[in-house]
């Protein structure tokens, strides 16, 4: 009887991000999500989550796990669904006491990976689509290139990056618009008009 009640009592870890206001950003690489989300960040105190950078610290941990994950990373291929999903989910839970919200960047890559991630978590009540013409985003990247010291910033991986995007991730956007959650942002603008879409969509959702 008791041990039964203790089980009840029980809170699980996942219970503090189950009402959490959760926005997606998708677009292709180099679209400029990261650059959006630190501007959200700053005016709105919401919690930037990079799935991209969650891989990349694991990577430079040098875990084994970093090293299978350097090898995929390297060739522009998705790291498996459940992988990236528990990092996302340890990271939101580390934060759910301070966090306004989570931007979710880089994530979903497929739609499979969003149903999971509504299974898990939550759902999202908003998607941003940060969407730059694809000349634009390999110009971007290969500028990026020269500084970021990042293993994916080379001609031939920005390629396989960009197939994959429109292949797997495109069909994301196409997803979630049928839920009406979709605000598509003009990315080829200068960063701050750029951000003055985003800041109209994020301020619609209260
Ligand atoms: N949900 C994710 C996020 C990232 N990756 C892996 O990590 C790499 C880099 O991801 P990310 O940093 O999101 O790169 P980009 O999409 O290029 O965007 P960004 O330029 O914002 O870093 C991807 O190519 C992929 O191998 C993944 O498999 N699954
Ligand atoms: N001109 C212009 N450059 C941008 C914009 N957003 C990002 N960039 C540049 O494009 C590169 C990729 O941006 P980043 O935020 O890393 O894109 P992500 O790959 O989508 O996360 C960076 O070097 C940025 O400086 C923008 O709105 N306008
Ligand atoms: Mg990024």
């Amino acid at each position: 009887m008791t041990l039964c009640c203790a089980r009840f009592r029980r809170t699980h870890p996942e219970d503090k991000i189950k009402n959490a206001k959760i926005i997606f950003v998708v677009g292709g690489p180099g679209s400029g999500k990261g650059t959006q989300c630190e501007k959200v960040v700053e005016k709105y105190g919401y919690t930037h989550l990079s799935s991209g950078d969650l891989l990349r610290a694991e990577v430079a941990s040098g875990s084994e796990r970093g090293k299978q994950l350097q090898a995929i990373m390297q060739k522009g291929e998705l790291v498996p669904l459940d992988t990236v999903l528990d990092m996302i989910k340890d990271a939101m839970i580390a934060k759910a006491d301070v966090s306004k919200g989570f931007l979710i960047d880089g994530y979903p890559r497929e739609v499979q990976q969003g149903e999971e991630f509504e299974k898990k978590i939550g759902a999202p009540s908003l998607l941003l689509y940060i969407n730059a013409k694809p000349e634009t985003m390999v110009k971007r990247l290969m500028k990026r290139g020269e500084t970021s010291g990042r293993a994916d910033d080379n001609e031939e991986t920005i390629k396989k990056r960009l197939d994959l995007y429109y292949k797997a991730t495109e069909p994301v956007i196409a997803f979630y618009e049928s839920r009406g959650i979709v605000r598509k942002i003009d990315s080829e603008l200068a960063v701050d008009d750029v951000f003055k879409q985003v800041c109209q969509a994020i301020d619609n959702l209260k």
